[in-house]
């Protein structure tokens, strides 16, 4: 059955929430997250949802809330409403004369996969060709203030059945901690993310990471290189996973052929939408590149397309979509997400899957702005 997707507005919802507790990672702390969910509306007043996963200021990539609303209001949004879409796959390439933005891309995109799955009266993830009918999810802890702290966190996250741990690592925050950690939970899946914290001159001293056991060090070197990444993969026993080096499938391609990582964080709005990470998807199923779901403290509408995404099968380690309270007091679906021994239920409803909780979404948002179809 195939529907022209006929959109005949888009609202941007910005929104301000804050986090049950701050997250900190070496490049600061986030206590409340601000960011835009939007709502594409067809001509039978059906919805489709998407959450942008930008920070207020550029830290993880060079995109903000600002820049997005720019992109979105200037150039995405009127592209999208030029004409109809017959499928999701459209949304990447009327976007692609618009260079990188890939947040703002996915964003919207996200919104229209979404109303496309409900007209086809399918699950986000039957869509996208996904089987799982249960996802497997891990948990990403930010840098605690005392090592007794995130001892106490990660206890907390085994016993409520998480399957992998991830933890960050920084110069003087990395071989002691990692050690102390082992020293208490020398069997649990414990993987790294060092944000870019280290420098190739850094590889004798990662080295002693490899002692471990740890599934990967995640993004040790620069977020927007692949060549070192190269030369301190071939000196390290632990696999090295991307995240920010990685925007589309052509960086994809290039690490795996450089041999710059063994891993691939996938992240939605990093990589510019859900058609693009299907790509990525397909090409790291072809080369048995095994990825993950990253997470960007999403609400639940970001939250669902993750578990979505998770769905399909080469997502073959455990992500970090971890439950809505654990970041939310109350979140903006329903029902949240949540987990059950470091599992997570696909949703067998149309679209995401989860409802959004109107009421809840307008506690939260700080401006609404609606773009309409040019009749
Ligand atoms: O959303 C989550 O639960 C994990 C968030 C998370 O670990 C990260 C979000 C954004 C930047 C980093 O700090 C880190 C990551 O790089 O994966
Ligand atoms: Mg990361």
């Amino acid at each position: 059955m195939t529907h022209e997707i006929n959109i005949h507005s888009v609202t941007l919802y910005r929104l301000r929430m804050a986090l049950n507790a701050p997250f900190t990672t070496s490049f600061g702390t986030i206590a409340e997250k601000e960011f835009f969910v939007i709502e594409v509306q067809d001509e039978e007043g059906e919805s489709g949802w998407g959450e942008s996963v930008a920070f207020t200021s550029p830290w993880y990539n060079e995109e903000t809330v600002k820049t997005n609303e720019h992109m979105l209001e200037d150039f995405l949004i009127p592209l999208l409403l030029e004409k109809t879409v017959r499928h999701p796959d459209e949304v990447s390439e009327r976007f692609a004369p618009i260079r990188r933005n890939n947040m703002a891309k996915a964003a919207l995109e996200g919104a229209v996969w979404d109303l496309y799955a409900k007209k086809q009266q399918l699950p986000l993830a039957r869509a996208l060709g996904g089987e799982k009918q249960e996802i497997e999810v891990g948990i990403s802890l930010g840098i605690q203030k005392t090592v007794q702290d995130l001892l106490k966190q990660i206890d907390r996250y085994v016993q409520e059945g998480y399957k992998r741990i991830k933890v960050k690592i920084k110069p003087g925050w990395d071989v002691k901690v990692i050690r102390e950690i082992r020293r208490h939970f020398p069997d649990t899946l414990l993987m790294a993310d060092a944000n870019s914290a280290y420098r190739l001159e850094d590889a004798e001293h990662l080295k002693a990471l490899d002692e471990f056991n740890l599934m990967m060090i995640e993004q040790p070197l620069a977020h927007d290189d692949i060549v070192d990444h190269a030369k301190l993969q071939a000196q390290l026993e632990t696999p090295i996973c991307l995240d920010e080096s990685i925007h589309s499938l052509e960086d994809a391609k290039k690490s795996i052929e450089l041999g710059s990582c063994k891993m691939i964080n996938v992240k939605i709005g990093r990589v510019g939408g859900l058609t693009e990470a299907k790509k990525i998807h397909d090409y790291c199923q072809v080369k048995n590149i095994p990825l993950w779901c990253g997470g960007m403290l999403e609400a639940g509408i970001g939250r669902a397309h993750n578990i979505a995404l998770t769905t399909l099968s080469q997502f073959v380690l455990p992500g970090d979509t971890a439950a809505s309270s654990r970041y939310w007091q109350k979140d903006i679906i329903e029902p949240e997400v949540t987990v059950h021994n470091g599992t997570i239920k696909v949703p067998d409803k149309p679209g995401i899957g989860y409802e959004v909780d109107r009421g809840q979404l307008e506690k939260y948002t700080v401006e609404t702005k609606t773009y309409k179809q040019k009749l």
